[in-house]
């Protein structure tokens, strides 16, 4: 580099995709369903780039100084790498144009597949609740330099006056997030292809500064693991991709972003950064919300590098303690560093506007930023750092009252819930023993060897989608609705039994999703109206906000669960969500420790269930899905994690009697690590997804001896796919290989509300079938 354009004084490191009307949501599905073409797409597209780069201008990013990232992925940032990088595995490498390049219609077959093709993986982003698209790299994975649709936007927006910072996930998070290709060498590490794939980047480097990019950021947040932080350590593998990279003819400068934690070992904060900086990177960014603050020592190796100083919360929408962050801001500054501000990861984790919201408490909106607010707040920390505390003092107030109002706000410590957490002793923690539970629960429940159940929903149809829309406009009055509502669940009770399952369920129809509906039942919490947060492709959520001591007003899935009961003899679960996966699909307050926050939902949860006990529910399940979600990216970190999310789980569930048999549901991920957490939830039964792994997670829990019931998934819901007869019997017969059958259960993977009547019906039927079949030949033991 000859002439360093300068690093701009405020920035974020990225923004929401999806639009604030959700456009490209509408946009990517219309496509999909072929009412909108490729050309359609791509100006839906574009006009959402303007909009966002315009509405960012206004809140203060300067359109003009690479101050606005251009992070404009249509599905997934991680795919649009794939795709800049021609990476394709083996079974899309037609797809690939003669240049290597992948277009629309192919990037798009890599996120969803074509019915022959199975498509990428989805997993978690980090600890997060987004999903990327797994890459998949073998020792012959193509590398080209094909970054031609992200150049395009440079090169369109340059025309426009705008100086966009193209952002691509840097080389050593691409690899360490990819996974070995199927038919690679047995242990082949995808990292050992990082020669190939920094060439490829120093050609990407190359076409972006040709199309007029100023800087480019590399995300490179996979610093922040175990591995990716030995990687950086002095004179390793993250210091010599990023020499390649600097000594690059004709590139823009680099700024090297982390995000979600202290990039490198966490005992030497800041010496990932100088070894960045000393590879001749211009610019690395550290997460200073969730990572440690960088020591003197390494402030000082930093030289000319400038420090992008993460302080504005990207994952969390409460407004920034400015007059905090201004004080940290100004430390790095005095320590010698030259000293940028920016959000601490990209605000894609956040909904747009708090401003959009017109039916939060009166007392919240002053509490929240979300994105738009972010950018704003980086802003006048900028102006702050750079002109003096007297130049914000307005806004420096404002922040500062808004916190002390919050502190202070009735509702955000409740007396009663205080006196009630503080109180609580070990045997609010535990049952009597799980065997003497078993038994009692045995002969309560009269079940058959392999009892049949389902995890809970059942199909979502648009008849009740509109029902509930229905209620909400006012178009059918609330007693009409839950007349709608009973009817619904007579049916689903009805069909259950006419299929013949043994452990019944009301089927959900009440809930519009398993965390909302309880948000909305406990105080402490609001909802919004347009609070969206994309979780993979054009998936988004709406999580709740939880902003106050929680406690449960009243009981509100009883009424549902005793009439669904009263409709039939066969034993019918109550249904509830855990405190873990209530906390983990929530924003959740940023002034406790989470275990405090998860102990408050337990205990609204405990009453829940001891109202259910008193109403003759036998049965109770409590979803833990997102057990795994928070799990610390740090090994040195999972244990203090693990301990609270359990001992949450357990406060929650054993006040019930012995009698009473307490349910557990996991999905989403593997959970062969966390065996001892889920021996340690202490559930009478457990019910697990694993159609997919081929009940892998049976093995991992019998070689630990787990005891108690388990309930690995015999079908796949995920896909409208039925799973023949054999095909469940076959399952049943892998399962019982490593546990005995007076504890497996047969269920499906995970609830049915995303499926259709007709493939579930005919799967249920299937595997009531296999499992009436393996009855028939499993000897119990007594
Ligand atoms: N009880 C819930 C259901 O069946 C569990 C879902 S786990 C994501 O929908
Ligand atoms: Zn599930």
């Amino acid at each position: 580099m000859s002439t360093t354009p300068s690093f701009p004084a405020a920035t974020i490191l990225g923004y929401p995709r999806i639009g604030p009307q959700r456009e490209l949501k509408k946009a990517l599905e219309a496509y999909w369903a072929g009412s909108l073409d490729e050309a359609g797409l791509e100006s839906a597209a574009a006009q959402l780039q303007d909009r966002t780069v315009e509405s960012l201008a206004n809140l203060g990013l300067d359109a003009a100084d690479s101050s606005i990232p251009a992070d404009f992925a249509l599905y997934d940032q991680v795919l649009d790498t794939t795709a800049a990088l021609g990476a394709l595995p083996a079974r899309f490498a037609d797809l690939a144009a003669e240049d290597g390049s992948v277009g629309t219609a192919a990037y798009f077959t890599l996120a969803r597949g074509d019915g022959q093709r199975p498509p990428l993986e989805l997993t978690k982003w980090f600890d997060t609740n987004y999903h990327y698209l797994v890459p998949e790299i073998g020792p012959g994975t193509p590398f080209a330099a094909a970054v031609h649709r992200l150049s395009g936007i440079i090169r369109r927006q340059r025309e426009r006056g705008a100086v966009l910072r193209p952002v691509l996930v840097g080389p050593v998070t691409y690899l360490l997030l990819a996974k070995a290709e199927d038919g690679a060498p047995a242990g082949f590490d995808p990292l050992s292809r990082i020669d190939d794939a920094v060439a490829a980047y120093a050609g990407i480097l190359a076409e972006l500064a040709a199309a007029g990019a100023d800087w480019v950021q590399l995300d490179e947040p996979g610093l922040v693991t175990d591995r990716g932080g030995e990687l950086a350590a002095p004179g390793g593998l993250v210091e010599r991709a990023y020499r390649t990279l600097a000594d690059t003819a004709g590139r823009p400068a680099l700024l090297v972003s982390t995000g979600y934690g202290t990039a490198g070992d966490p005992a030497q904060p800041g010496q990932a950064l100088a070894v960045l900086a000393a590879a001749g990177v211009e610019a690395v960014h550290a997460d200073l919300v969730r990572g440690a603050r960088p020591a003197a020592g390494a402030l000082q190796a930093l030289g000319g590098t400038r420090l992008v100083a993460g302080v504005v919360d990207g994952r969390n929408v409460w407004r920034n303690d400015l007059l905090a962050s201004l004080d940290v801001l100004e430390q790095l500054r005095e320590a010698g560093a030259a000293v940028s501000v920016a959000t601490s990861t990209s605000l894609l984790h956040v909904p747009h506007d708090v401003a959009a919201e017109t039916a939060l408490p009166g007392h919240l909106p002053a509490w929240l930023a979300f994105a738009d607010q972010k950018v704003a707040e980086t802003v006048v920390l900028a102006r702050g750092l750079a002109e003096g505390r007297p130049a914000v003092a307005a806004e420096l107030q404002e922040a500062e009252a808004a916190l002390r109002h919050r502190a202070r706000f009735d509702g955000v410590v409740v007396p009663q819930v205080r006196t009630r957490t503080d109180a609580l002793t070990e045997d609010a923690f535990t049952r009597g023993p799980a065997e003497r539970r078993a038994e009692v629960q045995q002969q309560r429940l009269g079940l058959p060897v392999l009892p049949t159940t389902t995890i809970g929903s059942f199909p979502q149809t648009g008849e009740v989608r509109r029902a509930r829309a229905a209620v909400r406009n006012g178009s059918i009055s609330q007693a009409e609705y839950e007349q709608f509502l009973r009817d619904e669940i007579t049916r689903v009770v009805r069909l259950q039994e006419d299929l013949g399952l043994d452990v019944l369920v009301h089927g959900e129809p009440e809930r519009n999703d398993m965390v909302q509906y309880f948000a909305e039942n406990f105080d402490g919490f609001a909802a919004t109206e347009n609070g969206w947060v994309q979780s993979y492709g054009s998936r988004c959520t709406r999580p709740s906000i939880l902003w106050g001591d929680v406690s449960r007003p009243q009981a509100f899935t009883v009424p549902w669960i005793s009439f669904a009961q009263s409709l039939t003899d066969r034993p019918l679960k109550g249904m509830l969500t855990g405190p873990v996966t209530i906390l983990a699909w929530s924003f959740v307050r940023d002034d406790q420790p989470l275990g405090e926050t998860a102990n408050q939902v337990a205990l609204a949860l405990r009453d829940e269930i001891a109202d259910l006990e008193a109403a003759g529910t036998a049965i109770v399940q409590v979803d833990e899905p997102a057990l795994r979600e928070l799990l610390p990216l740090r090994a040195a970190d999972q244990q203090a994690y693990l301990d609270w999310s359990v001992r949450a789980f357990r406060l929650a569930t054993s006040g019930a009697a012995e009698q009473t048999q307490i349910h557990t549901h996991l999905c989403y991920s593997e959970f062969g690590e966390v065996i001892s957490a889920i021996d340690g939830l202490d559930a009478d039964v457990t019910s697990i997804e694993a159609a997919r792994s081929r009940l892998e997670v049976v093995a991992d829990l019998a070689g630990f001896g787990y005891s108690r019931g388990i309930g690995p998934g015999v079908y796949d819901i995920h896909s409208p796919r039925v799973p023949s007869e054999q095909e469940v019997a076959g399952l049943i017969e892998t399962a019982l290989a490593s546990i005995p059958a007076r504890q497996l259960w047969i269920n499906p993977d995970c609830g049915l509300k995303t499926r259709a009547y007709a493939e579930t019906v005919e799967s249920l039927r299937n595997l009531v079938a296999a499992a009436r079949t393996a009855r028939e030949t499993v000897s119990v033991e007594a």
